[in-house]
C-alpha cells in the first residue's frame, strides 16, 4: 500500500496492493493504521455506496463543522473522476480543485479532509462509489457549491452531465456567505 500526497494540502492518494491469482484479486480496502502512519487520529463511523450511470455528476457536497466529514473514496465498480475543492477561506490554494481517477482497474482511493466540497463524474457505463466518512450525514449542516462554477472551472470530463434537482440549484462560491465556508 502506498498512500502519496496530492498536489493540494492534506489530499491523499491511496494506492492499495492488490493481489492476484488464478481466482481472481484480494485487496485491503482500509486499515485503520494507515491513517495512523500519516499522524492522522480520527474513526470512520458510516459507509456509503451510491450507484450511478454514465454521465452523472454527484456534487459538490460537505457539511459544515461539527459535522464536517473526512471521507475516503473508493470505486468498486467502473470508472469515476473524483473531484475536491479546496472550501477553506484562508487556505491559499481557497477555491482549487485536485482530480483523480478512481475505478475498478487501478483501486485507487482518495481520503478528502474537512474543508473540502467533494464531487465525482461518472466515466464508464455504471460506477458503484464506496466511501467511508469520518461523521455521520446531517441534512441541516450540508452545503455545496456548483458543479460548473466558472471560478471552479473544473474538467469533469463527461458530455451530458446528468445531476439531481438539488445540485442544479447549489450556489456559485462567489455569491456563498462566509458562514457556509470553512
Ligand atoms: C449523503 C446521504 C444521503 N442520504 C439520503 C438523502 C437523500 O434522500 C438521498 C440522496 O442524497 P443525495 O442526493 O445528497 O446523495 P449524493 O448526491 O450522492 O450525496 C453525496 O454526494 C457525494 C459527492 C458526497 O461526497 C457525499 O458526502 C454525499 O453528499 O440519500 C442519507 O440518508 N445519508 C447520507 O449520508
Amino acid at each position: 500500500m502506498k498512500i502519496e500526497p496530492a498536489p493540494l494540502k492534506n489530499i491523499l492518494l491511496v494506492k492499495p496492493d492488490i493481489y492476484k491469482d488464478n481466482r481472481g484479486l484480494f485487496l485491503e480496502t482500509f486499515r485503520q493504521e494507515w491513517l495512523k502512519t500519516q499522524g492522522l487520529d480520527y474513526e470512520f463511523v458510516q459507509d456509503n455506496l451510491s450507484v450511478s450511470k454514465k454521465g452523472v455528476i454527484r456534487g459538490l457536497h460537505y457539511q459544515l463543522p461539527p459535522a464536517s466529514q473526512i471521507k475516503l473514496v473508493m470505486v468498486v465498480h467502473g470508472e469515476i473522476l473524483d473531484v475536491a475543492v479546496d472550501m477553506r477561506e484562508s487556505s491559499p490554494t481557497f477555491g482549487q480543485y485536485y482530480s483523480a481517477v478512481l475505478s475498478a482497474e487501478n483501486r485507487h482511493m482518495v481520503l478528502i479532509p474537512s474543508g473540502f466540497a467533494h464531487g465525482f463524474s461518472v466515466l464508464s457505463n455504471e460506477a458503484a462509489v464506496y466511501y467511508k466518512c469520518n461523521t455521520y450525514y446531517n441534512k441541516q449542516l450540508e452545503r455545496g457549491v456548483r458543479w460548473d462554477d466558472p471560478a471552479l472551472n473544473i474538467d469533469w470530463q463527461v458530455n451530458e452531465p446528468i445531476l439531481s434537482e438539488k445540485d442544479r440549484n447549489l450556489p456559485y462560491i462567489d455569491d456563498m456567505d462566509t458562514k457556509d465556508l470553512f
